[in-house]
């Protein structure tokens, strides 16, 4: 028994929901919004109240200080002791890291060491995690790796076709990530559609922020769309996704300021995809609003969001050679309507249909009409539920070792 703190943090937020575990009880949840822009939002969420503070927020620290703050100032807690674990999302996991484990500094260490496979996440993980450590020293601290869920790819889809030494050598490979949300989402499909995961082929649409296509079939990756680092595959709110590696060394020789291949992979990383393309936001809910008010270049990177999804779905299906249904998640996959039905009105030849009275703002479950030949579904994911029962699983364990060797 005890409150788990699960912590989320993603490129542009830090979700967090607070449990009461084992039962599984949210006691609170919120999430710091626009991190590091000028207009971040910190909101909270416990018994039907909902709280919301416009405020700058430079980085995950200061995060951590105010979520702290938050749950003493509402009286979620009483007593900082009260939290006995928390868990962290870390996206890279590299070839170390197949499952969740318990932070200690050598782990912590090795999890700062891969922060070059997630540039834009592993260097506020950590930073998250010792921050906690510090605050609570009481609390179990358990990272929970993106990349797990995907370490089922085989060496077919996970190796590059360079020369295979690099991998053999250099372990250059395609890790994925959102695979915590992935798994999650694969499993409640299973349970809509009411089928053995065993037995389903799904594709798998992470779309937020960051943006990732996954091919499940019997509720294992088989493949993904993100890379060695989430720079891969589709594009982002800020990244490119896949482009020819040529551009890279046309960039260094051509253009000034971007002389050597850090300065680019930055370019590529933090001002590309929907911002590169609008000059105006990497947000969406910013580039809906630009777009109706006729801002060609914010439509035009809307255009190329949507078709870049479509060619990854489209290339899924191929893979998995047809599949059972198609699920739509994350910040823009959960909550905006449009952008599902743009990209399933030009998959329409897959035989997928979606319902207009389905397929509303907060739909949660299928969407597809009754004769759609695959099933369509939106499921909210919940990357802190996963993570709370991973550090349930260790607290578990570590309570009944402590308790045998305290009777033995
Ligand atoms: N109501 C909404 N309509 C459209 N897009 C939304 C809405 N709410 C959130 N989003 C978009 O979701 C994205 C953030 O998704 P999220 O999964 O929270 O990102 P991350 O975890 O990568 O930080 C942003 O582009 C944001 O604009
Ligand atoms: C891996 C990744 O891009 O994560 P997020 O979408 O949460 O930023
Ligand atoms: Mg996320």
């Amino acid at each position: 028994m005890g409150k788990t703190l699960s912590v989320n943090s993603g490129s542009s937020s830090l979700k967090w929901q607070l449990f009461q575990m084992p039962e599984e009880t949210v006691i609170a949840k919120g999430i710091f919004e626009r991190i590091g822009q000028e207009q971040s939002t910190m909101k909270v969420e416990f018994a039907g109240e909902k709280h919301s503070n416009e405020q700058k927020i430079i980085d995950v620290q200061q995060c951590v200080l105010l979520l702290l703050d938050t749950l003493i100032h509402y009286g979620l807690i009483n007593d900082f002791r009260e939290i006995t674990g928390v868990g962290h999302r870390v996206v890279a996991g590299g070839e170390l890291f197949k499952a969740s484990v318990i932070v200690d500094e050598k782990v912590l260490g090795e999890i700062k060491e891969l922060a070059r496979l997630a540039p834009l996440h592993n260097l506020a993980n950590p930073a998250g995690i010792e921050a906690f450590m510090k605050l609570l020293p009481q609390a179990l601290p358990v990272a929970v790796f993106d990349t797990a869920f995907h370490s089922t790819m085989s060496e077919k889809a996970f190796l590059y076709p360079i020369p295979k030494k690099y991998y053999d050598e250099y372990s250059i490979r395609k890790y994925g990530a959102h695979g915590t949300s992935h798994y999650y989402v694969s499993q409640l499909a299973a349970e809509m559609l009411n089928r053995p995961i065993d037995e389903l082929k799904l594709v798998s649409a992470h779309i937020g922020n960051g943006a990732s296509i996954t091919a499940i079939d019997g509720g294992t990756s088989v493949d993904t769309s993100m890379g060695l680092t989430p720079l891969a595959g589709v594009m982002m709110g800020t990244r490119s996704g896949d482009i020819d590696p040529s551009v890279i060394q046309y960039l260094i020789e051509n253009v000034a300021h971007l002389n050597n291949a850090a300065a680019v992979l930055d370019e590529l990383n933090n001002k590309s995809g929907i911002l590169g393309i609008s000059g105006l936001t990497s947000d969406m809910r910013d580039l809906n609003d630009a777009r109706a008010s006729g801002d060609k270049n914010a439509q035009l990177a809307y255009d190329m969001f949507i078709d870049r999804l479509k060619k990854y779905i489209a290339q899924y299906i191929g893979l998995l050679n047809g599949i059972d249904a198609l699920i739509f998640t994350a910040g823009i996959g959960e909550n905006d309507e449009a952008v599902r039905q743009d990209i399933i009105e030009g998959l329409s030849w897959f035989g997928m249909e979606i319902s207009p009275e389905l397929n509303i703002r907060g739909a949660n479950g299928i969407i597809s009409t009754a004769q759609s030949k695959v099933k369509v579904l939106v499921i909210p994911t919940n990357e802190e539920l996963v993570i709370a029962r991973e550090v349930e699983t260790f607290r578990q364990l570590w309570f009944n070792q402590t308790f045998s060797k305290g009777i033995a």
